[in-house]
């Protein structure tokens, strides 16, 4: 099998919150007439500049048509080449290389008649405990507004929930007061998500303080400033809760273990570059004898299902994970969406092929925009994932 040609179309889909999020729907053509399609998910992060699409598609055909898809591993290779690794968690690169390596993953199995996890060792387990997110808060009036999301979104059977914290620790503490009064035990607020925005030791201050609340905390997640290695080793001695961290580059992995920095690696397909890098990065993880969850950056469902057919074969999945985007957005591009049920993502039908998911044109259609360029967006908005514009 050859590959022909690619395509790469621009989609941005709001989410409930308001907060427009641009993907790019990515489908490889072959000479066998079977397509693979990937998605690159949320262009929508800091920094605040593009790829041009028309630029990134010719790049993308100069590396891949006339190869065989199967050459996985020396595909990402030419891919790592193109589109380096960096030392950020939102590296554009990473997103455009996951995006390849989750459609010909698809091509392959698709051509194959098997299903994505098949071709990555399989099904430990057919459904993955994920939760659903509580974005930042900046003003104490937001609290009973995430109250509702926790009332609404547990009524959907989703359970666990995580915290996104460290602007106003008064309105984080009053949250978390507020759903250990009106839920107990019903709830369960599994991580508390610093998002580097301080270092070490102004994070322990507010971990101190949040951590008053019995809401069946798992992990306390980005605890220092973006690769302060030494730092989360310092804050993860002198709490009791793990830690975890994104894993967004191979060296900032290897700087993690290296620096005894993390209990958990967070790691997702989008920030490592694929399913492939993601795969070897939960290795790493095992080798180092480190916790494993799948994170998110709130993906489509093409992209959560790619996530899916990953943690299915990871024997280290050891908490709750992240991956609801689906959830999150108003629409998707899809026939069939990702279905969870009682907290839990599940897996596609082992008997359909490749990442089981099939493209509807006519919603492409309807949430497709020209390019990947800014509208009116703040620091805020892109730091906190809310559409609140008070500053
Ligand atoms: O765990 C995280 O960190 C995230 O989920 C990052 C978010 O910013 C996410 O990417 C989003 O777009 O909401
Ligand atoms: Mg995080
Ligand atoms: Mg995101």
């Amino acid at each position: 099998m050859k590959i022909t040609d690619i395509k790469l179309t621009v989609v941005g889909v709001p989410r409930h919150t308001g907060f427009i999020n641009k993907h790019i729907i990515v489908k490889i053509y072959s000479d066998e007439g079977v397509i693979g399609i990937g998605e690159m998910s949320d262009f929508s992060h800091l920094p605040r500049y593009a790829p041009d699409v028309e630029d990134l598609t010719k790049v993308i055909k100069s590396v891949l048509v006339g190869e065989n898809p199967f050459d996985i591993m020396k595909l990402n290779k030419e891919l790592v080449g193109n589109f380096p690794e960096a030392m950020y968690y939102y590296e554009k690169g990473s997103f455009i290389r996951n995006g390849i390596d989750a459609a010909l993953y698809d091509l392959c199995a698709k051509y194959l008649g098997i299903s994505v996890a098949d071709m990555l060792g399989g099904r430990v387990r057919d459904k993955i405990k994920v939760c659903y997110p509580i974005f930042r808060m900046r003003f104490m009036d937001e609290v009973e507004e995430n109250i509702e999301v926790v009332r609404k979104r547990l009524n959907q059977g989703f359970d666990v929930f995580r915290l996104y914290v460290g602007k106003n620790i008064d309105a984080d503490e009053a949250f978390l007061d507020a759903v250990q009064r009106e839920f107990g035990q019903k709830v369960k607020i599994k991580s508390l998500d610093f998002s580097h925005l301080h270092d070490w030791k102004t994070t322990l201050q507010a971990v101190k303080r949040l951590t008053k609340y019995d809401l069946g905390l798992e992990m306390i997640e980005s605890p220092a400033l973006a690769n302060d290695h030494e730092g989360l080793n310092h804050i993860r001695m002198r709490t009791d809760y793990p830690i975890s961290e994104h894993v967004w580059s191979t060296r900032q992995q290897y700087e993690m273990i290296k620096h005894d920095s993390v209990d958990i690696f967070n790691i997702s397909p989008v920030f490592i570059g694929g399913l492939t890098a993601a795969k070897r990065a939960a290795a790493v993880a095992e080798v180092a004898a480190k916790g494993v969850i799948l994170g998110t950056t709130q993906e489509l469902s093409i992209g959560t299902a790619a996530m899916a057919h990953l943690g299915a074969a990871l024997t280290n999945l050891t908490y709750t994970s992240d991956p609801t985007g689906p959830e999150l957005y108003i629409g998707d591009v899809v026939k069939n969406r990702v279905h969870y049920k009682d907290g839990y993502l599940h897996l596609p039908d082992r008997g359909i092929t490749g990442l089981g998911i099939e493209l509807d044109e006519e919603l492409i259609e309807k949430y497709q925009v020209k390019d990947l360029s800014w509208g009116e967006v703040s620091v805020h908005q892109l730091q906190d994932r809310t559409a609140q514009t008070k500053v």
